[in-house]
């Protein structure tokens, strides 16, 4: 099932409203990168409800490493974890999922985890805690999609060194505002020739298994408590 995401934004220069839609079962993992304020938390939270509107059964974990006020509206719920307790996240993130390889579990829902700020977050663990940190995550990557297991990391830089050798287990890769030279050349490699630097707050360009590339403006949020309920009722179900 396609989840209607963001605009078209070529097809908006001539009057046409476009959805761009993103198919889980088709590019399960999803980056979104960019600098600060260039509208990362905005188009993840509008990802983050949609999902929760259209699949009435999937179940959202939210690692919020950063900490600021964005997600406070979750405080208190049991799937929503700040800061230091974001490994607490990871952890029962990851049984959810081996409970499903072993057999243990049977169901397959879509759990979906969002980690903000990932890179971050293992920038300041010791060094042996990051690496198993990043072993776990990159087994989710390279198999949670078999067992509706997703995952969406949110981060300023996408360096293969916070991935081990999982980063391209990304199928849908969202830059927003202008990239580096660099960051284009790690995640758009094939298409940064086409990509300008007009880019402002809340567009950018979008990749869906390193063919589909689309550029994108993250449409307006008119009524962010209802937003916010949707995502709350995929933290809680
Ligand atoms: N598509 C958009 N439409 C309207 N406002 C937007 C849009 N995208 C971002 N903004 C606004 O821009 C500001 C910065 O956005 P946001 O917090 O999402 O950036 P960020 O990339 O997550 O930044 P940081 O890395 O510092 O957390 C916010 O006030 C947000 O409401």
């Amino acid at each position: 099932m396609g989840i209607q995401l963001f605009l078209n934004e070529q097809y908006l220069s001539y009057q046409i409203r476009q959805i761009v839609e993103w198919l889980p079962e088709k590019a399960p993992h999803a980056v979104i990168f960019g600098a600060t304020g260039s509208g990362k938390t905005y188009a993840t939270k509008l990802m983050l409800g949609r999902i929760s509107l259209h699949i009435s059964n999937s179940q959202i974990y939210v690692c919020d490493y950063k900490g600021d006020d964005d997600f406070s509206f979750l405080s208190g719920t049991s799937r929503f974890y700040r800061f230091h307790d974001c490994s607490k996240g990871l952890d029962n993130f990851f049984k959810r999922f081996q409970d499903r390889q072993s057999g243990l579990d049977t169901s397959r829902n879509m759990i979906i985890l969002y980690f903000d700020e990932w890179a971050s977050y293992c920038n300041n663990l010791e060094k042996k805690v990051a690496e198993e940190e990043k072993r776990k995550l990159a087994t989710l990557l390279m198999l949670g999609r078999s067992f509706h297991v997703h995952i969406i990391i949110a981060q300023q830089r996408v360096d293969a060194v916070y991935f081990n050798s999982a980063r391209d287990n990304f199928n849908l890769v969202i830059g927003l505002g202008n990239l580096s030279q660099e960051s284009k050349d790690m995640l758009f490699h094939e298409f940064k020739d086409q990509m300008k630097p007009d880019r402002k707050q809340g567009t950018g360009y979008m990749l869906t298994n390193g063919t589909d590339f689309t550029q994108i403006q993250v449409p307006t949020i008119n009524d962010k408590e209802k937003l916010h309920k949707y995502i709350k009722m995929a933290v809680t179900r």
